[in-house]
């Protein structure tokens, strides 16, 4: 689903966020990406979301080599991905219905089946009862649920997600991966990047650890479920 090919990216000031990045993600896998503050796993994600362009490298996404769309193309392109980011990135002027719409209003989906998705999207992280508030009167992490709604709405293949659970506690964290996990078993596939290491090591997905713009070396990537019950499947999701 996702081949980053020797990439690096150097902003104008010169600074390298990436130093030729090699990785490859694939279809239905749920991976995370960790390292610490400065290591390159914003820049990743917004180069597969082409919010930023390699200076050298390929990144290519399902099939489709970045460097080939067109500016004029990348909404089309993006509409193939769903993005989550750690603060939301709400209207906080409108409805979560309205919120979630956007994606489709962009679209140009009707009006009738914009609202047959919304509903459906809302229904999956447990809001469908609160479409009607504005963000400002939900929980942090109820809010992010809009968030993941509005990011799913168009049934992408593929969801990136930056710092998801940044702002969570460890319960309200565990409940946005246990919604991820679910989009994850119909197939979607997941890129996260966290730092979140406590929480990464519960749930025994597949790890890439970035230091300073490159991979830290195999043995550090983790494939790895703990003993025990499994977190995310351990308690039925409870509205
Ligand atoms: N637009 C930019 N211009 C210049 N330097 C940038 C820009 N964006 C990121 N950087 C630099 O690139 C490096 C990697 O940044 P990036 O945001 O990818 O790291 P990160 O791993 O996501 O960090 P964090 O966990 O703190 O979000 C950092 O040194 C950062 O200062």
């Amino acid at each position: 689903m996702i081949q980053i090919e020797n990439v690096v990216k150097r902003f104008h000031s010169g600074q390298e966020a990436l130093r030729g990045l090699t990785l490859s993600i694939e279809r239905g896998e749920m991976v995370f990406v960790t390292g610490h503050s400065g290591a390159g796993k914003s820049t990743l994600l917004r180069l597969i979301a082409l919010i930023e362009r390699p200076t050298s490298g390929q990144v290519i996404v399902d099939g489709q080599n970045t460097s080939r769309v067109s500016r004029r193309r990348i909404p089309a392109y993006r509409r193939q991905i769903g993005m989550v980011f750690q603060d939301h990135k709400l209207l906080y002027d409108r409805p979560v219905f309205d919120n979630v719409a956007l994606p489709l209003v962009i679209a140009g989906v009707g009006h009738r089946e914009a609202g047959r998705k919304v509903r459906a999207a809302l229904d999956q992280v447990g809001l469908l009862h609160k479409e009607r508030q504005h963000p400002e009167t939900l929980s942090s992490g109820e809010q992010q649920r809009v968030g993941i709604a509005r990011a799913i709405v168009t049934r992408p293949k593929l969801l990136i997600a930056d710092e998801p659970t940044g702002n969570l506690d460890p319960e309200l964290s565990l409940e946005v991966m246990r919604i991820f996990r679910r989009f994850n078993e119909v197939g979607v596939t997941l890129l996260i990047a966290s730092h979140d290491l406590a929480l990464i090591d519960q749930l025994g997905c597949r790890r890439i650890a970035l230091e300073n713009g490159v991979r830290q070396t195999l043995d550090d990537d983790d494939i790895g479920a703990l003993p025990g019950a499994d977190p995310l499947t351990a308690e039925p999701w409870v509205e």
